[in-house]
């Protein structure tokens, strides 16, 4: 759906975005995440055909991205940080007007089912100079969706929205994505993005770091998980057997709590049961406390580690 090969940018001599690899599959949710200045919306831009490239091959749903291809460009939908709204416009002329301008079939049915999405059923006839950024976002969401585009391109799509709206946001993407869409998220709002997202791409200073299902980055960035669990009493005599259990990395008890740190090569939950089980106690809860995106992202990005170096791409 979007592939780029050693894509780059430089603004006079200063290399923002360096040979970057990204490959969006089809049907994927993607969230494209890197700290202030990492070149996001400089990628968006070229992949857009608004800012041109100073290297590098762009591919939009297997065809190669050329600025003039407006076929292409009526397949995708964007929305970006800074729209422009005609003011004097209502919500409903405006919608309308793109409407006409794509052909979009049963036009008025669409408009109206995807302004109620975003919760602006109410307000289609005002006019947008007087619509808050919040509901300018929304309707841009709307405007973005309106000719049913096979691809979603979204930059900070939720950075001016209250939680109700972001909610109405993300269960429209996710109904969007069940019908088929792709998305291309990029977002600060690292929650958002963990709950929406399945793949990931991260990149620091131009270049690409992650790329890859969340649950693979965690798995990479450490060699131990946390697990938490509650027994049926005192823990009193269980150091001694689970310390010396070669998948076991740490121990630590406190009442009937325990929290130890597996190994993380495979899965050894059961083993640690049938350890626990075995030395005469019962477990009553077992939690693995998991690494957020946000620990993800964050020594990601500040250590500059690659999790690519598998790839064979030289990053
Ligand atoms: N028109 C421009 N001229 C010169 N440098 C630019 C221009 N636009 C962006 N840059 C530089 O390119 C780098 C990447 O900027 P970009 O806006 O793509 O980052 P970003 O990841 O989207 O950041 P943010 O999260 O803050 O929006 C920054 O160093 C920025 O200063």
């Amino acid at each position: 759906m979007i592939q780029t090969e050693n894509l780059c940018k430089a603004y006079n001599d200063l290399m923002v975005v360096k040979d970057l690899n990204l490959k969006v599959e089809k049907n994927d949710i993607y969230g494209f995440l890197g700290p202030n200045g990492a070149g996001k919306t400089t990628t968006i831009m070229m992949l857009l055909g608004l800012v041109p490239k100073s290297g590098g091959k762009i591919y939009l749903l297997g065809n190669e991205m050329k600025p003039n291809n407006v076929e292409l460009k009526r397949k995708i939908g964007v929305v970006s940080e800074n729209q422009y709204f005609y003011r004097d416009m209502t919500a409903s002329e405006y919608l309308n007007f793109f409407g006409e301008i794509y052909e979009v079939e049963n036009r008025q049915k669409r408009i109206d089912k995807l302004m109620s999405a975003v919760g602006l059923e109410k307000e289609k006839n005002k006019n947008l100079g007087a619509y808050s950024k919040g509901m300018q976002q929304k309707l841009a969401f709307v405007k973005a969706l309106l000719h049913d585009p096979e691809l979603l391109i979204l930059d900070e799509p939720v950075a001016n929205l209250d939680p109700t709206s972001i909610k109405q946001i993300r269960d429209l993407i996710e109904e969007e994505h069940e019908a088929g869409r792709t998305v291309f998220v990029s977002s600060h709002l690292l929650s958002e993005v963990e709950k929406l997202c399945k793949k990931v791409g991260i990149i620091n200073q131009g270049k690409l770091l992650a790329e890859d299902n969340m649950d693979n980055i965690k798995r990479k960035l450490s060699d131990t998980v946390t697990i938490r669990t509650e027994l049926n009493q005192e823990a009193q005599n269980l150091e001694p057997v689970l310390s010396n259990l070669p998948f076991i990395k740490a121990f630590q008890s406190k009442e009937n709590k325990i929290e130890v740190q597996l190994k993380t090569d495979r899965d050894y939950r059961k083993d640690l049961s049938e350890a626990i089980f075995n030395s005469g106690y019962i477990i009553l809860s077992m939690q693995a406390k998991e690494m957020s995106l946000e620990e993800a992202f964050i020594t990601i990005t500040q250590q500059n580690i690659s999790l690519l170096t598998d790839r064979g791409n030289g990053q």
